[in-house]
């Protein structure tokens, strides 16, 4: 199947297909010279079967993990890219999860002042959620995307296949970005993940198709764009305050989008889907450092925040909320409205 993401000046094709990975060239153009990058975990076995389709490839990684996307690791790849003569006319290939299509895709934005990126994600979170869109970024110290841009790729390859080499945890990590999907913008989305079986072919396709619409409608994030944030502000924060990898960045904003869902029945809808996925609890958090990071949150300005809260499934609301506000949501605790004690 053939999206295409169009944002009126340029379009860009999310191409879903399994085996894709065998066939870049229907997305990518690979008659120049082609810099992979990817983190040092991803099984070889992917980058062997891209690599073996350039004429003309460099192959660059770095270490897994959240602390990669930081000014070193960003510096060192801008230094590779330099190293080995890349042109403006030359592209970039992420392969891999979010962590490498933010960072890869911040050195093509930047790179002699922008070449072409293409996404090859290989999560469920990146092929659900941040493969498409443009937010490419790096972090500051924990302050999450604190430094980045709008910078859309060229394409998106979606093969569901490389999913087979994930683990468990991750699957489950990335699968929440789909579930916050569903419960801001469809409720058939939000039923998918109570079948007995997950289609998560189905899922993936779904989740970035909506993804896709709302980046159509609002590529820079000035208004309906902000929904996809929905579960972010506590839950960037927490992922912050405990180190960006204590928890993965789908299980913070699990925890994110509870304080934030009024309704008590939905909410003990949305932790039965929780405990399927084996998400963890909220942990016992000092409200203070978390609003430390939450007065750092993009959405926000010197005395609110716009702040998306759910009252039923497939529909959302945009609030602007004071600090004290926040405050009172982070006091009063994530499991109220729900039967967790
Ligand atoms: O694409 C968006 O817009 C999103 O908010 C998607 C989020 O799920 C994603 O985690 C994004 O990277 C967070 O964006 P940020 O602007 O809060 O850094």
């Amino acid at each position: 199947m053939k999206l295409i993401v169009d944002l009126k000046d340029r379009q860009y094709p999310i191409w879903i297909e399994r085996k894709a990975l065998y066939h870049i060239d229907e997305i990518i153009n690979t008659h120049r010279k082609i810099a992979i990058i990817h983190d040092d975990a991803i099984p070889s076995k992917w980058i062997e079967i891209v690599k073996e389709q350039c004429e003309n490839c460099v192959i660059f990684s770095f270490p897994e993990g959240e602390n990669s996307k930081c000014f070193e690791q960003y510096q060192y790849l801008l230094q590779q890219c330099i190293d080995h003569h890349l042109s403006r006319k030359d592209a970039i290939v992420a392969i891999g999860g979010g962590v490498t299509g933010d960072l890869a895709g911040f050195v093509a934005s930047t790179y002699m002042r922008g070449i072409d990126f293409y996404n090859i994600p290989t999560t469920i979170l990146s092929q659900v959620d941040s493969s498409v869109g443009g937010k490419v970024a790096i972090d500051m110290g924990s302050y999450k995307n604190i430094v980045g841009s709008f910078y859309q790729p060229k394409g998106v390859l979606i093969d569901p296949d490389v999913l087979s080499t994930l683990s468990i945890r991750q699957q489950h990590n990335g699968l929440v970005e789909a579930l916050k999907m569903g419960l801001i913008l469809d409720e058939n989305l939000v039923c998918e993940f109570e079948k007995e079986q997950l289609d998560i072919e189905a899922i993936i396709t779904r989740s970035i198709d909506l993804k896709r619409q709302v980046v159509q409608e609002d590529e820079k994030e000035n208004s309906l764009r902000k929904i996809l944030n929905f579960g972010h502000t506590i839950g960037h924060a927490i992922e912050g305050a405990y180190g960006l990898d204590t928890y993965y960045h789908g299980e913070c904003v699990a925890m994110g989008m509870l304080f934030f869902i009024e309704d008590k029945e939905l909410k003990n809808r949305v932790l039965k889907i929780y405990d399927k996925l084996s998400l963890p609890a909220v942990p016992d958090y000092d409200v203070d450092t978390l609003m430390e990071f939450i007065s750092h949150d993009k959405k926000g300005t010197q005395n609110v925040i716009s702040v998306i809260s759910v009252a039923k499934a497939g529909s959302y609301s945009i609030e602007e909320m004071n600090y004290e506000q926040i405050r009172l949501k982070l006091l009063r605790g994530a499991y109220e409205e729900s039967n967790r004690k």
